[in-house]
């Protein structure tokens, strides 16, 4: 599975850059980018790719015959707790090897290639592992230097990390005496610092109240955009994905539950939700709407969600065209009623999760890609 960009100069000769092989149908802006040195990641096919990767300890099976082919971009994680998360994060470091199956990262092999990929990647631990007595400047320029920047250069690009992350006079206090979100921001940092191609994020947004979630979200997302690392984030919040990510893949006992870009997770649907107000003449106006809708044509749901406090219920039905909002909108003016929205559903990554009719009371479904 090596990585390719595909140039378009007949004359381009099959070149390796880093982990990146330049083909002669590469696109030659991309292919001067290369050259230039700057990074092809917009073109970069797979960044993660694993073949029925398993990993089995004595008494639980953690990933089971897994197999993915991430690109580039944000991608998201997710898993119950015990999916399997972070197994797969440190197989993917080089740090576990797998019992079955195999995994290239940014064209690396896991098995072989260890100490390269970890030059190339970032890795943002779930645990708390920052030392409370040195600052967070300290203990980042240590990192940068670990990783083999020299001590000008790391005292420099921690500098920059660490203002990035949202760090500023702080960064020369201890880090015992920081809050959750400024210890996540310094984890964030640390695996910044040495420029990496990839950063593996486990967790970030623990223990983070609504508002610290948010800021951190979008420092992922900067991440990506602002300097084009790829990110593989993992969470269990579903929604916070939805948000972030380009790309989600879903796990469950170590099991591919769904792998697929976040856009196809959350497309519309043809259900569409109306919410109305209740009048004089019709007290229960969901009630009148329904029986009005009904009687027009209108295939309804049974059931009904609640809207707001006092702007009665929200009736679903599916719209078979653009004639349905017509229907809608002409019985709810003959009813005299107020219509508060009439909105097109959208999926959630939540439904994967969650049981149909058919299956309730069944294991999850399964629906790999
Ligand atoms: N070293 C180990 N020895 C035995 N079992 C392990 C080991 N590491 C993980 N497991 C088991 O493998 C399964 C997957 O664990 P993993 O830590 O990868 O899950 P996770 O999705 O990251 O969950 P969490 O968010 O709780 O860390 C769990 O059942 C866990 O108990």
């Amino acid at each position: 599975m090596p990585l390719r960009v595909v140039v378009g100069d007949p004359y381009a000769l099959p070149l390796t850059y880093g982990s990146v092989r330049l083909e002669s149908d590469t696109e030659p802006a991309v292919r001067a980018d290369v050259l230039r040195g700057a990074r092809p990641y917009g073109r970069v096919v797979t960044v993660i790719a694993t073949e029925s990767l398993s990993k089995r300890f004595p008494r639980v099976t953690a990933l089971d015959r897994l197999s993915l082919d991430i690109g580039p971009g944000v991608t998201g994680l997710v898993g119950a707790n015990g999916a399997g998360k972070s197994t797969m994060i440190k197989i993917l470091l080089g740090l576990s090897p797998a019992s079955e199956g195999r995994a290239e990262v940014l064209g690396l092999d896991v098995s072989k290639d260890g100490p390269a990929i970890r030059e190339r990647v970032g890795y943002m631990p779930e645990h708390d592992c920052l030392p409370p007595d040195v600052s967070a400047t300290e203990f980042v320029v240590h990192m940068a230097r670990m990783s083999g920047l020299p001590p000008a250069a790391a005292r420099e690009r921690t500098a920059d990390t660490l203002r990035h992350v949202g760090l500023y006079e702080e960064r020369y206090r201890p880090m015992g005496g920081y809050s959750t979100g400024m210890k996540q921001r310094v984890k964030l940092a640390q695996a910044l610092v040495h420029d990496p191609q990839l950063v593996l994020l486990d967790e970030p947004t623990n223990g983070l109240d609504p508002v610290g979630r948010d800021d951190m979200l979008g420092l992922i997302r900067r991440v990506w955009t602002d300097f084009g690392i790829s990110v593989l984030v993992t969470s269990h919040l579903l929604g916070e994905l939805e948000r972030t990510c380009d790309h989600v893949v879903v796990i469950d006992g170590g099991r591919l539950l769904r792998s697929s870009s976040t856009r196809d997770f959350t497309q519309t649907t043809t259900t569409v939700a109306v919410e109305v107000t209740d009048s004089d003449a019709h007290p229960d106006g969901t009630a009148a709407l329904r029986t009005a809708l009904a009687a027009a044509g209108v295939a309804l749901h049974a059931r009904e969600e609640e809207g707001l406090p006092g702007a009665g219920h929200v009736l679903l039905l599916e719209a078979t065209g653009e004639e349905t909002y017509d229907i809608v909108r002409d019985a709810v003016a003959d009813l005299g009623l107020g219509l508060v929205r009439m909105e097109q559903r959208r999926h959630h990554i939540a439904e994967v999760f969650r049981p149909g009719p058919a299956e309730a009371g069944q294991p999850l479904e399964v629906r790999a890609r």
